[in-house]
């Protein structure tokens, strides 16, 4: 669907050149939810700017649905980026223009007769659950609804792509997830693909598929969510997990753990899927005569099923807490040995 081959994007600038982005190389499936995380300044705007032909790259090729936008102008890449939609941080709106206003606009110009607009216009306000608001300004709406807005109005022409650029980041927590939930949605119901850049983890595990870690203009890790947050490998993208894991808040009871238990060992285990769903602990306790004391848990969703992690201090006879290992090792959880006595 969408396919960026060897991408380097070099701004140039009074103070010299700025590589922002650096031999990037992604597919993204159609239907999927592709998030791109990064810190500020790791090049995901530049990204996600090439995807739609606001950028050029300066060298490689970006094609969506087999057009190659990175090498089109004028009314050809009008047209292509008809299908390429685009929502934004500070959603953009026209200010003085009312709700159904603002998302008739792309329609009209597209040149849909004023009639299919206002059935499309109705349609898409029912679809984002802002009925009653039609006649509202954005200055009345609340950032969430006006988001919807930004959404119904990204929709208005079909699009077969939309690209997402920190759509979430002004929203507060609970509007956030209400507006990601609005995104599943759309993306389940009409199998829209979605490209969105965040430096919020919460956001990937909460609806991506896939995710490309960017760090100084280029991708240092790319996989399946479920497997990335079970087993990071780049530094930075261990620092992203420990964002929603939450397992940096519990050092300090490790700390008191591994004072109070001189022996035994700390472990974290990762475990994704129905794994979540088993009694392992309890496991453990029975089969190996082994103390398990609980130091840290964590469960959360993610759009392809549980992940959780779960800190423990494991205790007993040297071979009891040695065979409790090697059964978590065979159940295929991860297992991570925080400090070892
Ligand atoms: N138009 C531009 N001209 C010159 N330099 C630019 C331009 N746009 C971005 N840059 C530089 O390119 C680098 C990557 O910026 P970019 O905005 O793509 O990163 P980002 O990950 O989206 O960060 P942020 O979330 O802060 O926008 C930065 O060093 C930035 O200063």
């Amino acid at each position: 669907m969408i396919e960026l081959k060897n991408i380097s994007k070099i701004y140039k600038t009074n103070n010299g050149e700025i590589a922002a982005v650096k031999d990037v190389n992604l597919t993204i499936e159609k239907g999927e939810i592709f998030g791109v995380i990064g810190y500020s300044g790791a090049g995901k705007s530049s990204l996600i700017r090439l995807l739609n032909g606001l950028e050029k790259p300066s060298t490689g090729s970006v094609s969506v649905n087999g057009q190659e936008i990175s090498s089109i102008s004028g009314k050809q890449l009008r047209n292509a980026r008809q299908k390429i939609s685009m929502i934004f941080q500070h959603f953009n709106l026209l200010w003085s223009r009312t709700v159904e206003e603002n998302i008739a606009f792309p329609l009209e110009i597209a040149g849909v007769p004023k009639q299919n607009r206002d059935t499309r216009v109705k349609e898409l306000i029912e679809l984002v659950g802002l009925k009653g608001r039609e006649k509202s300004y954005p200055s009345q709406l609340s950032g969430g609804q006006k988001q919807r807005v930004g959404i119904a109005r990204a929709l208005a022409n079909n699009p077969e792509v939309l690209l997402c650029d920190e759509a979430t980041s002004a929203l507060d927590p609970e509007t956030t997830d209400q507006i990601l939930e609005l995104l599943l949605d759309i993306n389940k119901r009409f199998g829209l693909t979605i490209v969105l850049i965040t430096h919020e983890m919460h956001v990937i595990r909460k609806i991506c598929h896939r995710v490309a870690v960017m760090e100084a203009g280029q991708v240092v890790e790319e996989g399946k969510v479920l497997q990335v947050f079970q087993n990071p490998q780049a530094p930075i993208t261990k620092n992203f997990v420990i964002q929603v894991s939450g397992a940096k808040e519990s050092k300090e009871s490790m700390e008191q753990i591994l004072q109070n238990y001189p022996t035994g060992k700390l472990v974290k285990l990762t475990f994704v899927g129905s794994k979540t769903e088993q009694p392992i602990i309890s496991h453990l306790i029975k089969e190996f005569n082994v103390e398990v004391n609980i130091v840290h848990g964590n469960i959360s969703q993610t759009a392809n099923g549980p992940y959780g992690t779960l800190i423990v201090h494991v205790d007993g006879e040297i071979q009891n807490v040695q065979k409790a290992m090697e059964l978590l090792d065979s159940l295929e959880i991860q297992t991570e040995v925080i400090e070892n006595d």
